[in-house]
């Protein structure tokens, strides 16, 4: 995690995108963080892919999940910034189904802000500090949740393992 952290914080960002495929827009009023795809050009990315693979793997194992494929990026959120609530993909529509984030932030207190606050539907909120070595899996279609603005750089990793939806004989492009 250590080395994800280095080269989240030493290569450059783009700002996040909503929205998939042709339908990206940059929505600077809903999400403030800016993002950078993990691949396997680098040796921490190969290592965290592999991983990811493991527990995609084992989810399909253990609960017939029939997860396909796995996407990921590193987010940095300025100070300031934050992520209004959302949920990751919408019933029908999309193929994302279980989301993953991993926090990369060293010492983070309560006081720094920028929790991920997540809305069960009949259960009370929940709030999770992003501190290094924390990781939240959930269910992509079913869980609201937003980030809340932090006073200082906030870095995390989400990544959704994705089913395949092709219905033309043509399997889904990674990304
Ligand atoms: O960084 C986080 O805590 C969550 C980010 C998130 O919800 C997302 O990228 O969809
Ligand atoms: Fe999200």
């Amino acid at each position: 995690m250590r080395a994800l952290a280095e080269e989240a914080v030493g290569g450059t960002l783009s700002p996040a995108r909503i929205g998939r495929g042709v339908d990206q827009v940059s929505a600077p009023e809903q999400r403030g963080d800016r993002i950078r795809w993990i691949d396997e050009c680098s040796g921490a990315g190969r290592t965290w892919l592999a991983g990811c693979d493991q527990l995609r793997v084992h989810l399909n194992r253990t609960l017939m999940a029939g997860l396909f494929s796995f996407e990921s990026h590193f987010a940095h959120y300025p100070a300031g910034a934050f992520y209004q609530r959302h949920v990751d993909a919408f019933r029908g529509q999309a193929n994302r189904r279980v989301s993953l984030v991993a926090y990369l932030n060293d010492e983070w207190s309560d006081a720094d802000g920028g929790q991920l606050v997540l809305y069960p539907t009949d259960h009370p909120q929940v709030r999770v500090t992003p501190a290094m070595g924390t990781l939240v899996v959930f269910l992509s279609e079913d869980l609201a949740h937003e980030v809340l603005p932090a006073s200082r750089d906030r870095y995390s990793i989400a990544g959704w393992f994705r089913v395949n939806q092709s219905s033309t004989g043509r399997v889904d492009p990674p990304v």
